[in-house]
């Protein structure tokens, strides 16, 4: 922890001022180093070390319990400890929340008596040396924080530094729960007397948390923080851990001048939920963005989202059980196949072969990719694998085998998005704003599930398609074109066998399409085809088209 926005020397990137002393009023630092025996507790070896204290295993004298010692130096500048002790009584017997056994203040130490615990998520995945965590470890840590937050929120306390250095897995036999340590920054938001939750400010405060993943409202916008900021921090340390080499602004360590902490801040209020998330499960995307569109007094729905990674992890074919398993068992192995053959992300050989599709559309010198760090990133990576496929045929990516109805729970989130963009796609009144809607549309068909046309994805295109029709929507705002669906128009009698040879042949002449017109006539064609082959997948062609379709969109007036 650090006092001040501009402290260097901490790792973990906690940092906050609120209620602290002030360094010139401290007293001197202690006399002696820590001794061997606090109270009645013998310390062994050090376990780990923040910016304010020391934790030591340590031995009673007398009973030979083992406990973690955190030490403190009585006068530091940061006194954690003295706001522990009163938070820990809160959480007294919930899981996954240390058990306090005892703490005082002996000569010029401060202690605090607590479970010993295992590892921190920091440290393990750490040494796991990979540049993301598995699904499925991810989705069993969005499972329990999310619950240890509603046991701290139900009982009136905010945590207010969420970090992977503040979640510990347990020693056998709980190693399969997370516990939340380092109360140090939490604070109650219940007036224990009032019983009513603290009041909201527009007043500018200090930053209490942690560089990494405060929420933006509190650590941009110096916001008075409320339960929505908690589940947004956790929120971006499980995108970080999808993220290879993790969320960009924790790349380059804690900024060490006031300078270097503005623009880290400049880039995480900038980053978009749909950028960040790229390539994810759009569970994480809905997350984020659910998370900033709570109001400051908002309760969340804590059972809602530990049900979706639930499902999530089920759909995967993990078991539904929360329990964290470490190291991660071979994702080639999954307890039970899974119900529809998916990933997690794009697998990368795929992505490199779609990008290479794209790579060869004729778009002239305009750069295709725009700013997709991960994207490129992950493309580097496959570069060397990456096959060139030209003269290949177009191969389905990835077939559905469940009925749409066995699947209508699991899918909710997907069905969910792409209600909402037909909405949108509907009310759309500019070329741009269509092409960003068929860009996140995109988004959606690669990340969840298998990547086939559901009922809502079709729905989308349909409202698509009559929005393109129609011009005169672009004449008066909000007005909804009266174009028949496409299914309604004549139809087409082509055999299935056809669809990879239409689908290629609009792929490439999506760039050259004159108008919106064109463009309309494209997407019921791409509709009709989808519809009719097995499965209703979307091939590689599939996704080239859209691609060229959202990107030809910016340049028709
Ligand atoms: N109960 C525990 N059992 C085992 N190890 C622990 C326990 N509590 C803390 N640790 C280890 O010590 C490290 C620091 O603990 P903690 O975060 O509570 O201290 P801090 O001084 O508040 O740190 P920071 O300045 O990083 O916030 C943890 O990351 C963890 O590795």
């Amino acid at each position: 922890m650090a006092i001040s926005d501009s402290e260097s020397d901490v790792s973990s990137g906690s940092t906050g001022s609120e209620g602290l002393s002030d360094s010139s009023q401290l007293d001197p630092p202690p006399s002696s180093e820590i001794p061997r025996c606090i109270a009645n507790w013998w310390l062994n070896d050090k376990l780990g070390a923040g910016y304010s204290g020391s934790i030591f295993r340590a031995t009673h004298l007398h009973t030979r319990q083992i406990v973690a010692l955190k030490v403190q130096y009585v006068n530091h500048e940061c006194p954690t400890n003295r706001y522990e002790r009163h938070l820990y009584p809160l959480l007294q017997g919930g899981k996954g929340m240390p058990r306090l056994w005892a703490s005082g203040v002996q000569g010029e130490w401060d202690y605090l008596a607590i479970d010993l615990l295992g590892a921190s998520l920091d440290s393990l995945y750490r040494k796991s040396g990979k540049d993301t965590m598995d699904l499925r470890s991810v989705c069993s840590i969005a499972m329990q924080l999310i619950s240890r937050l509603e046991l701290m929120h139900t009982r009136g306390v905010l945590h207010r530094d969420i970090q992977l250095g503040n979640c510990v897995v347990g020693l056998p036999p709980n190693e399969g729960t997370i516990y939340m340590i380092d109360f140090g920054f939490s604070k109650r938001y219940i007036d224990p007397y009032t019983n009513r939750h603290i009041p909201n400010s527009n007043a500018k405060r200090d930053f209490i948390g942690n560089y990494w993943f405060s929420s933006v409202n509190v650590h941009c916008r110096g916001r008075v923080p409320s339960r929505r900021d908690d589940l947004e921090a956790a929120a971006l340390m499980l995108i970080h851990l999808l993220t290879p080499r993790g969320l960009s602004w924790t790349r380059n360590g804690v900024p060490k001048t006031s300078e270097a902490h503005n623009r880290l801040k400049a880039e995480k209020k900038a980053a978009q939920p749909e950028d960040l998330c790229k390539g994810m499960p759009v569970e994480f995307e809905d997350f984020l963005k659910y998370c900033r569109r709570l109001k400051f007094k908002d309760r969340p729905d804590y059972s809602q989202w530990i049900e979706h990674f639930r499902a999530l992890a089920v759909e995967e074919g993990f078991p539904a059980s929360e329990d964290f398993i470490w190291p991660p068992p071979s994702i080639d192995k999954p307890v039970h196949p899974p119900r529809h053959a998916r990933t997690a992300a794009v697998k990368k050989d795929d992505l490199a072969d779609i990008l290479n599709d794209l790579a060869k559309l004729n778009m002239g010198a305009r750069q295709i990719l725009g700013d997709r760090t991960n994207v490129e990133d992950v493309v580097k990576h496959t570069k060397a694998d990456a096959k060139l496929n030209s003269g290949q045929r177009s191969e389905p990516i990835t077939i559905s085998s469940g009925s749409e109805s066995d699947t209508r729970v699991n899918l909710m989130p997907k069905a969910y998005q792409l209600n909402q963009l037909a909405e949108q796609v509907s009310k759309a009144t500019d070329n741009p704003a269509i092409s960003q809607l068929v860009r996140q549309f995109i988004g959606v068909l690669k990340i969840n599930s298998s990547r086939t046309l559901t009922r809502e994805a079709f729905h989308f295109l349909d409202k698509l398609y009559k929005q393109l029709d129609d011009p005169s929507v672009f004449i008066k705002a909000k007005k909804t074109s009266q174009t028949r669906s496409f299914s309604e128009q004549v139809p087409e009698r082509e055999p299935s066998h056809v669809k990879l040879g239409v689908v290629a042949r609009l792929r490439q002449e999506v760039q050259f399409a004159p108008n919106n017109k064109a463009l309309a006539s494209m997407v019921a064609d791409f509709a009709k085809i989808t519809n009719k082959s097995t499965g209703r997948t979307v091939t590689k062609d599939g996704f080239a088209f859209l691609e060229g379709l959202s990107e030809r969109l910016k340049f028709l007036p």
